[in-house]
């Protein structure tokens, strides 16, 4: 971990990884950043509205307890919420019987990833009440566990896949930052690896906010850790969530009592080696992106979170903050006021002047406002709904973040290749100069093509992507839809169906069916590389026939004769060399065959029988564990209503004994279902992946004997030629 100065700006820091690198002071000092206006070197910009999103999250047992009921409805088929008489329409809306909440990240979040790899700026930053949600949906609180489906995990996965893919021709330097404000002071929550103690929180020394002379904001000394891979980066994430402020209110047993916001910093150099992308590349050469992922504390009244003393303190703080953020939004999503050129109020606390590019400013921001449905809520939810109803207004302006040091050099660079190619020409005469500069404008064109090509080649790479996870996720809603289906028939009750199919689960499928189309596309390009084979044998049978012919059609000249002999010569070995291709690509095909069926093996191998049996005993067992669980809620179900007539003291705290012990089970029981669901769809999971595998060996054996007997046809053929 390095301690710099983190910058929040309009533009990147130089790059680590540029030829001539500035190395920054240890604690603080000016980054060079680059005017907004130099159209040189960063693109134009790109004016793009905040998305606002609203999650919906279930009622919660402490709501269920109290008797609340849910008060927000979803239009279907529509990213339209109704609480009472307001109707307000989003970008998207998740929960409550709107779109699945695990479809955030995917149409929400995915895209930004995609943007933060051009090299633009991007934010998430959920917003909504305490105990709407906001830590649970962007997974601020990750605790190293694997799946826990929150926003952050799914972003660090994603930025690592795609580096991994882009490793040939990219150099990568990835930096995460993990900053919280609390009581209006920033405070580095990676600074201190033993910092899970509270009780060194005054220890803490906070951090100053700069503001360098063009406007843009950094922050001295945080620190950015260099990571290389998902896991040191999670490491972090969980460290800095375990140091982050929290505290128990009436709202939310674990309330967030500051504002976080964690930053993955991407400094991405491509590194082609051919002279042809050479040419096209300055363009590219070195950008500097982040990503600001922003969980905010919630909006609180004492009266209801019963905070008093040091909570009370906080609250205060976290309502004066939300409020400049308010008042930002409101003056941004005003359009008249911003025609109108109104001033921003950035300056009034630290949590707008940090989120100051997010909005309004150079990034690509997406706003998840977060909802509670119960009818207790209803007037905080219907506040927040107007918030971020209103922020959907605010307009940003993207811009790619290029290194400003490297692309000022390559400028020079090229201008100092033209001066002395003139200059030299000028010598020459003046037919070579003009000979020169219209090759010069031919070689600029043929580059804008280039670069063109290369960002629709980049464009169609990530199309193709989103597409295969589409693919992934209809071929998942077709299986469930199918396994729902045997269920049905299988007797089952429509609770118990709508109930199964845990996390763990899809997850299972979801690697299975990429498994699958990973297996299918192998086959298809199988095919496809013997179909161009056979096509390549025909040509050079054409080709043979036409030398054939070309030396029976009577060449008398003994000149002629003579070149003839040259060019068979010349075609022999053009053909032993095709051969020696031909031979490398059975080989490999061979190869590939060999390692497919290792894998179809191996897929095959587990004996189902005795997984069946086990599986069979585990569902058993668990459902005598339930079946305990459930007696005994019944049983404190009774207790309580036995209680809840009487009103003594006693009475009082053994209600509360029981709510807790109560809620407790039903978790117990839950994850018990869980569990068990799992354990089911495991079995008929590999079923499937049994019947998948023999499939791809049938078609594996099928490419097997079409190599065969195309590698006989190759040889007769060659040997022919
Ligand atoms: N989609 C959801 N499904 C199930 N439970 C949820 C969901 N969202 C939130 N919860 C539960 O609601 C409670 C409050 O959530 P969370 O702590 O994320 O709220 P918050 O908005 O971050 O609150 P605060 O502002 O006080 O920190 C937690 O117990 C959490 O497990």
């Amino acid at each position: 971990a390095s301690s710099s100065t983190a910058s929040f700006s309009r533009t990147p820091a130089t790059h680590p990884l540029s030829p001539r690198r500035r190395e920054a002071p240890p604690r603080e000092g000016a980054v060079r950043v680059l005017p907004m206006g130099s159209s040189d070197m960063a693109s134009q910009p790109q004016s793009d509205s905040v998305k606002v999103a609203v999650n919906v999250r279930p009622l919660i047992t402490p709501e269920l307890v109290l008797g609340c009921t849910d008060c927000v409805t979803v239009t279907p088929g529509e990213p339209q919420v109704q609480i009472g008489p307001h109707v307000f329409t989003y970008d998207h809306v998740y929960g409550s019987t709107g779109s699945s909440s695990s479809l955030i990240f995917e149409q929400c979040v995915y895209p930004l990833v995609d943007s933060l790899f051009c090299g633009y700026n991007t934010t998430v930053l959920a917003y909504g009440q305490t105990g709407s949600g906001k830590t649970y949906t962007m997974g601020t609180n990750y605790s190293g566990e694997s799946n826990c489906g929150g926003i952050i995990p799914q972003v660090m996965e994603t930025i690592f896949k795609k580096a991994d893919a882009m490793k040939g021709d990219t150099e990568f330097l990835i930096r995460v930052s993990f900053i919280e404000i609390f009581k209006e002071e920033v405070f580095d929550l990676l600074d201190d690896p033993g910092s899970v103690a509270k009780a060194a929180a005054p220890a803490r020394v906070p951090i100053q906010i700069r503001e360098t002379a063009n406007g843009s904001i950094t922050l001295a000394g945080v620190t950015e850790a260099e990571v290389k891979s998902k896991e040191e980066m999670a490491l972090h994430l969980a460290r800095g969530s375990l140091s982050r402020a929290t505290g128990s209110t009436n709202m939310n047993s674990q309330s967030s009592r500051s504002h976080a916001i964690f930053t993955i910093s991407i400094e991405q150099k491509r590194t082609s080696s051919s002279a042809s992308e050479k040419s096209t590349s300055n363009e590219y050469d070195i950008l500097s992106s982040k990503f600001h992922l922003v969980d905010l504390a919630g909006s609180e009244r004492a009266k209801r979170t019963g905070a008093d003393g040091l909570r009370l303190k906080e609250g205060i703080h976290i309502n004066r903050g939300l409020l400049a953020l308010g008042n930002v939004i409101s003056a941004l999503g005003d359009e008249k006021k911003r025609k109108e050129g109104a001033f921003v109020p950035y300056r009034d606390s630290k949590l707008t002047r940090l989120l100051q590019d997010s909005l309004g400013g150079n990034s690509k921001t997406v706003m998840i406002a977060c909802i509670s449905p119960a009818d207790s809520n209803a007037e905080e939810t219907i506040n927040t709904l107007k918030y971020a109803n209103r922020a959907r207004n605010i307009q940003n302006k993207a811009v790619i973040n290029r290194d400003p040091v490297t692309a000022e050099m390559q400028k020079l660079r090229s201008q100092l290749e033209q001066l002395q190619s003139e200059l030299l020409f000028s010598r020459s005469g003046s037919a070579a100069l003009e000979e020169l500069q219209l090759l010069q404008q031919k070689v600029s064109l043929l580059e804008l093509k280039n670069s063109e090509l290369y960002c629709e080649l980049k464009e169609r790479e990530m199309s193709c992507e989103q597409l295969a996870q589409r693919a992934i996720a209809t071929q998942l809603e077709k299986d469930q839809l199918m396994l729902k289906l045997e269920s049905a028939r299988n007797g089952k009750s429509w609770d118990d169906i709508e109930n199964a199919g845990s996390e763990q689960d899809v997850d299972l499928m979801k690697t299975y069916i990429s498994k699958i189309q990973q297996l299918e596309a192998e086959v298809t390009r199988q095919k496809f590389t013997t179909a161009c084979r056979n096509g390549l044998h025909d040509r050079l049978a054409l080709d043979k026939g036409m030398l054939l012919d070309d030396l029976g059609s009577g060449c008398e000249v003994g000149t002629l004769e003579v070149s003839s002999e040259v060019d068979e010569e010349e075609k022999e070995r053009e053909h032993s060399s095709i051969q020696e291709k031909l031979d490398m690509e059975l080989q490999d095909l061979d190869k590939r065959l060999q390692q497919k069926e290792a894998e179809m093996k191996q897929f095959a191998k587990s004996d189902t029988s005795v997984l069946k049996q086990h599986y069979e005993t585990k569902l058993h067992e668990m459902e005598q564990e339930k079946r305990a669980f459930q007696k005994e809620i019944e049983d404190l179900r009774h207790a309580l209503a036995k209680l809840s007539s009487s009103t003594d003291e006693c009475s009082h705290k053994m209600k509360d004994n029981y709510l807790q012990k109560l809620s407790m089970l039903e978790n117990q029981v839950s994850q018990l279902k869980k569990k068990q669901d799992a354990h089911q769809q495991l079995l008929r999971q590999k079923q499937k992946s049994d019947d998948a595998a023999m499939r791809l060996q049938g078609e594996i054996q099928r490419i097997k004997s079409q190599k065969g007997s195309t590698s006989t046809k190759d040889q007769t053929r060659i040997r022919a030629i």
